[in-house]
């Protein structure tokens, strides 16, 4: 099974017409496209690999995109994947939109994800017939499409110009957190975020719990428990996720829907709250990502049914919480 036939969509909202909207796909393939590429006419991918790495062709070059680095590939760009075995990872796929690099406000000059970790293939070309045919793959208005040629498409032998695939390396990401008390919004850790025109207000956001050190006083260090207004696809490349140690699977995913409370497991609340607050690293050795969305997600029949996948008990994880309400207590 190739990238194009092992792309499953778990989830999405909006309409790829010129309208914004998203979808989250995951991926899980074992070979290679052969004369074959794929273009997405609706929108933008961001490529989160997380098992294997992905040799990404594209008309503009090659990239080699490995698990904790992270691509996008934009709207129209012919592109193939080679894998070398089981390969699996995440897709945000966003529509009327692109992804940038969030505003730093009070940050200033630098810090988040620096414009000089985003790298850009270099031109490569092949001049090569394909007499058995060279299929084209286009996702038009959520279906594929396929059309028939009998040359190869990567055949560009130099260009210029802004609009490209590019890659970047999440370790490269300059992490800012709280250095005196309080949990940061997890906005802060925002790699790249795709605007409405409404200021502030995300159609997708990027963000990633990078390894760093936590040293907040008087504060719940872990994830507060918390709804909000927007939808919050949790992914894992590797490793555990510092709110739930147990359950949660690199290469797995959770989602908790706008308004819908949720918050770190029992057993990370239990530790959490006797811990002797001394600087202490958190997530090393992990890599842990959200992609958060202001738009509401409606879950596929895939990810819901045909999949098996379904994590019927993960309400459970909250369920021994208890409360330690003590109006007494100083
Ligand atoms: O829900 C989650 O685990 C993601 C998350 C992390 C965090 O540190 C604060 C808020 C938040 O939604
Ligand atoms: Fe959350």
């Amino acid at each position: 099974m190739d990238f194009v036939s092992g792309l499953h969509t778990l989830c999405g909202a909006g309409e790829p017409r010129g309208r914004n909207g998203i979808a989250v796909h995951i991926f899980v393939c074992n070979t290679s496209m052969i004369d074959r590429c794929l273009y997405n006419s609706d929108g933008d991918f961001l490529i989160v690999p997380q098992q294997g790495k992905l040799l990404i062709t594209t008309e503009f070059g090659k990239m080699l995109v490995e698990p904790n680095e992270i691509c996008v590939i934009q709207q129209g760009m012919r592109f193939s994947v080679e894998v070398f075995g089981e390969t699996r990872g995440y897709i945000l796929e966003v529509y009327g939109a692109h992804f940038e690099l969030p505003d730093l406000g009070p940050i200033g000059a630098n810090g988040l994800a620096n414009p000089r970790d985003f790298l850009v293939p270099v031109a490569w070309y092949e001049d090569r017939q394909v007499p058995g045919g060279y299929t084209v793959i286009s996702k038009y208005q959520g279906k594929l499409f396929a059309a028939q040629q009998d040359y190869s498409p990567y055949n560009v032998v130099a260009w210029h110009g802004n609009y490209t695939p590019y890659k970047y390396h999440l370790e490269k990401f300059m992490v800012i957190n709280a250095v005196a008390f309080d949990h940061a919004d997890p906005s802060i850790f925002t790699v790249l975020t795709a605007k409405t025109t409404r200021a502030g207000v995300a159609l997708a956001d990027f963000v990633i719990f990078p390894p760093r050190w936590g040293v907040a006083n008087n504060t719940f260090r872990p994830p507060y428990y918390h709804r909000n207004c927007m939808s919050e696809f949790m992914g894992l490349i590797k490793g555990h996720y510092e709110a739930k140690e147990e359950g949660f699977q690199p290469g797995g995913g959770s989602l908790h829907s706008m308004m819908t409370p949720h918050g770190p497991d029992a057993d990370c609340f239990e530790k959490a709250s006797k811990a002797k607050l001394e600087p202490e690293r958190v997530a090393d050795g992990t890599m842990a990502f959200m992609f958060e969305s202001s738009l509401s997600l409606a879950v596929t029949k895939w990810g819901l049914q045909t999949s098996n996948r379904l994590d019927k008990n993960y309400y459970k994880c909250w369920e021994p919480l208890k409360s330690h309400f003590n109006p007494k207590c100083k």
